[in-house]
């Protein structure tokens, strides 16, 4: 028989400087100890939203003021079959105070100093080391000089990832460029994420890969050797099947009309939040004609960030 599923809510805080909360699971509860984002079971007829309100009212004696939903993870558990709503709580009000006896602990992304973490959590865990604008490359308009010198602004800036993608190039061009690029990020520790071209990426070193949706279409398992691994998408059917490889994040557009692509058919953010609420446990960017000023429209619509082309290069 299967069991019914148990509908979870649970709250990401992160604060300004991107560090975000973790508690430990209260005595007596199942794998008391072990380290959670706070949260609980949804009642009946309650929204998750709703859910997450009232728990970490609960739990930690502050009232939610901005919550974004986030990524969806479903978990068999020897104790129950859960589906994990997960919200990143960027503003609330009151002071975190432990209702129940746990401990809470702020944590940088990457750099976890507490464990055990409920194991449901991996993927959460993952997702929050990705940044909310991924930079994608623009030789192809800028020119390589021109977009050397706005890439070594960016770097100065603090841009985190970048991801290179120049359809334009041969392969050997594009190698060319990509070594370039990567020495010129290495001091920053820039993540530098490599298009279409998974043997390239590992032969670079580079952090990553990112998938063209045909070459995600025809994959059956994740490609090997690559510490992060991306696609785009277009519409649902695809990012499950991202989902499924166990991917690492997904681009899900055209969002709005581009130079590039000026009336192809777009999805607009009520077409993006249909395929997005269907709950999926990796991250998603909106793409298309976007600029940092769309990050908010982005998050409010179940996205974790916007891909940027253009207008990561701008002024
Ligand atoms: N709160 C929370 N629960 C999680 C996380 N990850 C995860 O797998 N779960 C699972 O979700 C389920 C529900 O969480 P919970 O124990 O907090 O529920 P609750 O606050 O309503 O507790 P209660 O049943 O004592 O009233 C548990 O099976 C727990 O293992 C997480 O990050 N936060
Ligand atoms: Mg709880």
């Amino acid at each position: 028989m299967t069991r019914p599923i148990t509908h979870v809510a649970a709250g990401v805080l992160v604060r300004d400087d991107g560090e975000f909360l973790l508690g430990s699971r209260p005595e007596g509860k199942p794998y008391a100890g072990y380290w959670e984002f706070p949260g609980g079971k949804l009642e009946p007829g309650e929204s998750a939203l709703a859910a997450l309100k009232r728990e970490l009212n609960e739990e930690m004696g502050i009232e939610v003021v901005t919550a974004y939903p986030w990524l969806t993870q479903e978990f068999i558990y020897p104790h129950a079959t859960v589906r994990l709503h997960f919200f990143q709580v960027t503003r609330w009000k009151g002071e975190i105070q432990p209702q129940e006896g746990q401990q809470f602990v702020w944590q940088r992304p990457g750099m976890l100093t507490v464990a055990p973490m409920l194991p449901a959590n991996t993927p959460i865990l993952r997702g929050l080391e990705l940044p909310n604008e991924m930079a994608i490359s623009n030789v192809a308009e800028l020119g390589e000089s021109e977009y050397m010198r706005r890439l070594a602004r960016r770097l100065t800036g603090g841009l985190r990832w970048l991801m290179l993608r120049e359809p334009h190039l041969e392969r050997d061009d594009f190698a060319l460029l990509a070594e370039k690029v990567l020495a010129l990020a290495k001091p920053f520790g820039v993540r530098v994420i490599i298009n279409r071209d998974p043997e390239l990426a590992r032969q670079l070193g580079a952090a990553g890969v990112h998938l063209r949706s045909p070459q995600l279409m025809a994959l059956q398992e994740r490609p090997e050797g690559l510490d992060w691994v991306g696609a785009s998408t277009h519409g649902g059917p695809e990012l499950a099947h991202a989902a499924r490889l166990g991917l690492d994040y997904a681009f899900l557009g055209t969002l709005q009309p581009t130079p590039s692509h000026p009336d192809g058919d777009t999805l607009g953010w009520g077409g993006f939040a249909r395929i997005v609420s269907h709950g999926y446990t990796l991250p998603v960017y909106a793409i298309g004609g976007l600029s940092l000023g769309d990050l908010p429209a982005a998050r409010q619509h179940g996205g974790h960030g916007v891909a940027l082309l253009r207008a990561a290069w701008n002024a």
